[in-house]
């Protein structure tokens, strides 16, 4: 990874020492308060998954994490250092996004789209190497080179999200964030998509972010889940410990019921 420039960065994390700590983060627009004093730790090698109910903030946690939103208060501690430093530039070249919906660009090849933060690195990988580790990355998802010079809409959705779960992984990411992996897939498709997920945080030891409403994505990828209610984290635990859990918030949303302590709008 040296050739890639600034995005070939070595993993600065360190053994027992979270790679990503919220705490107490708060954050509201206007007088809609959305976090409320959110805490979690995400540890090195580990995959958290968000759940919640639409609007209870799993985004705008993402994006605080990201520093795309500034949070009103609390600390995002990432490799235990505040995010307010030039440590927030090293840790975020060290991570790779699988976006909601692919978000391609639709005028580059698929070849083009993986590559691209090889490319427009400060010192861009050169084309013939970009490509060929494009058609690599391309592999890894399960898509052969016949597809590398194709272009996003002549693709079916389940391979835009592959070539997006490709790009996410170009440059050997060693954390992860997942917005949505599944949206507007299959059931099918959504759980090859669901076990390569897993496989390509499992082999690449990755630390993984994931967010979903989606129950098969939660049960495939996670190691830990964190249940984000009334702006704050109403549940945090072991995957394992997700089903026989007794918080009744958990409860309702895990089995998809109208009736409990969370209220559904009809
Ligand atoms: N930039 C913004 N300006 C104003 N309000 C915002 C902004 N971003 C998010 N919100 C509000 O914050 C709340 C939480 O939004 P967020 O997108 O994080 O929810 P979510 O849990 O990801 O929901 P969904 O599952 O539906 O995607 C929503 O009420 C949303 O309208």
């Amino acid at each position: 990874m040296a050739d890639s420039g600034d995005i070939a960065l070595p993993d600065t994390s360190t053994p027992g020492v979270p790679r990503i700590e919220l705490r107490d983060v708060k954050k509201r627009f206007g007088h809609k308060r959305v976090l409320n004093g959110v805490s979690f730790k995400v540890m090195p090698g580990e995959s958290l998954v968000i759940i919640g109910g639409s609007g209870t903030g799993k985004s705008v946690t993402l994006k605080c994490i990201l520093g795309i939103i500034r949070c009103d208060s609390g600390q995002i501690l990432l490799d235990g250092q505040p995010d307010d430093s030039s440590d927030r530039r090293t840790f975020l070249k060290q991570f790779g996004m699988l976006f909601q919906g692919g978000a391609l660009f639709d005028s580059l090849s698929v070849w083009q789209n993986v590559a691209f933060r090889l490319r427009h690195a400060r010192r861009p990988m050169p084309r013939k190497e970009a490509r060929e580790r494009a058609i690599e990355k391309l592999r890894r998802v399960g898509l052969g080179p016949e597809t590398a010079d194709l272009y996003p809409a002549e693709l079916s959705g389940g391979m835009q999200k592959r070539v997006g779960l490709a790009r996410a992984i170009a440059t050997d990411p060693r954390i992860i964030f997942f917005d949505e992996p599944t949206a507007g897939l299959d059931p099918i498709m959504a759980g090859v998509i669901n076990d390569l997920i897993r496989e390509l945080v499992t082999e690449m030891g990755a630390t993984a972010v994931t967010i979903t409403h989606d129950m098969t994505t939660v049960r495939t990828v996670a190691d830990h889940v964190a249940m984000l209610h009334d702006g704050k984290v109403q549940w945090f635990g072991r995957i394992e410990d997700m089903d026989s859990a007794t918080d009744p918030y958990l409860d309702q949303f895990i089995h998809g019921r109208a009736t409990g302590p969370i209220a559904a709008i009809r």
